[in-house]
């Protein structure tokens, strides 16, 4: 079996940035981390992306909610000022992904057809300009419309995934997308007025002034979120640093532990999403000892988001820089 070459990069996304930004200078701080990520991925050259991401009621709905999606033909909702169009992915290959998942005893829905959003196109974008720059295959793992499966199931999902990547025998970036801390407005099902809950189960391919009076609630609230008018659950810095700690530190069987209830108390219904890091870690280990590293954290009010990078290499390849 031939063995992969691997980076990895998770990065929180927000769908306020350029619409409701913090003060330049926390811009600037920000778009410099993103453009060195952004030059470590083309100085990489990956041959294959595979990206953990989340939807947020935009391609998946209660109609028929999956915990886990691999896709092999996506398309982009464009939400948010995100990139419009499809996405490159190499069909057989997602599929042969899809059939290693399952053999690995993970059941996981495919999609023939799926649309995505800025919880998948955002970091694309970021990290390489495009969305077809390079072949990508679409994980969506349920981070958003509870229930969720145990993070456990994540892990071990990463697991499979990782084990697939490292037959591949290829340069392949493994992405996450989503979180740190964050509540944003997403409308909950349970209890939900019938309007609501009738455009949860099936929302798909909203009008225009649909779409822009969702965007334009999500932009209202990032503009009281962290004050006291805004009763939604506060960014919790403690939990982000931790969790970056626990990714670091690499015994991720710690995330086993996790209780679904308290992240969404402590940190935020929306915190889930660091479902996509966790999947992106487990898919590195499975690869091989790595070394993680925290590229940036800072608690930015106006984008909702307890905001982090955080990167991984092959053990070898980290200790070859720090030569
Ligand atoms: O658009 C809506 O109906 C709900 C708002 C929404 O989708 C917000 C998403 C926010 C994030 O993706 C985020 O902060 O991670
Ligand atoms: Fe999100």
């Amino acid at each position: 079996m031939s063995t992969s070459t691997v980076k990895l990069k998770c990065l929180s996304h927000t769908p306020l940035r350029g619409l409701n930004d913090p003060a330049p200078g926390v811009v600037a701080e920000v778009d410099a981390v993103i453009a060195a990520a952004r030059a470590e991925v083309e100085a990489f050259d990956p041959e294959l992306i595979v990206v953990f991401a989340p939807d947020h009621y935009n391609g998946l709905f209660y109609d028929l909610m999956p915990p886990f999606v691999i896709a092999t033909a996506a398309e982009s909702v464009a939400d948010y000022k995100t990139l419009p169009g499809p996405l490159s992915i190499p069909d057989d290959l997602a599929l042969d992904l899809v059939r290693h998942v399952l053999d690995s005893d993970i059941d996981v829905a495919l999609s023939h057809r799926l649309q995505v959003d800025h919880g998948c196109t955002q970091i694309l974008e970021e990290m390489t300009g495009s969305l077809t720059r390079y072949p990508v295959i679409p994980v969506i793992i349920n981070s958003v419309a509870p229930p969720f499966c145990p993070y456990r199931r994540v892990r071990l999902l990463g697991e499979a995934v990782g084990r697939f990547i490292a037959g591949l025998g290829k340069r392949v970036l493994i992405l996450g997308s989503g979180g740190l801390s964050h509540e944003p407005p997403v409308p909950v099902f349970s209890g939900a007025k019938p309007e609501i809950a009738e455009f949860l189960i099936s929302g798909r391919n909203p009008t225009p002034e649909a779409r822009a009076a969702r965007q334009a609630r999500t932009l209202a609230t990032g503009q009281i979120f962290g004050t006291p008018a805004c009763d939604l659950t506060p960014l919790n810095e403690e939990w982000d640093h931790a969790f970056m700690d626990l990714l670091i530190g690499k015994d991720l069987s710690k995330v086993d532990d996790f209780e679904i209830d308290v992240i969404s108390k402590t940190a935020g219904r929306s915190t889930h999403e660091v479902r996509t890091w966790v999947a992106a870690f487990a898919a590195m280990a499975a690869v091989g000892a790595y070394e993680g590293r925290r590229d940036y954290y800072r608690p930015v009010n106006e984008w909702i988001a307890g905001y982090g990078v955080v990167s991984a290499e092959p053990a070898s390849a980290a200790h070859r820089v720090a030569a």
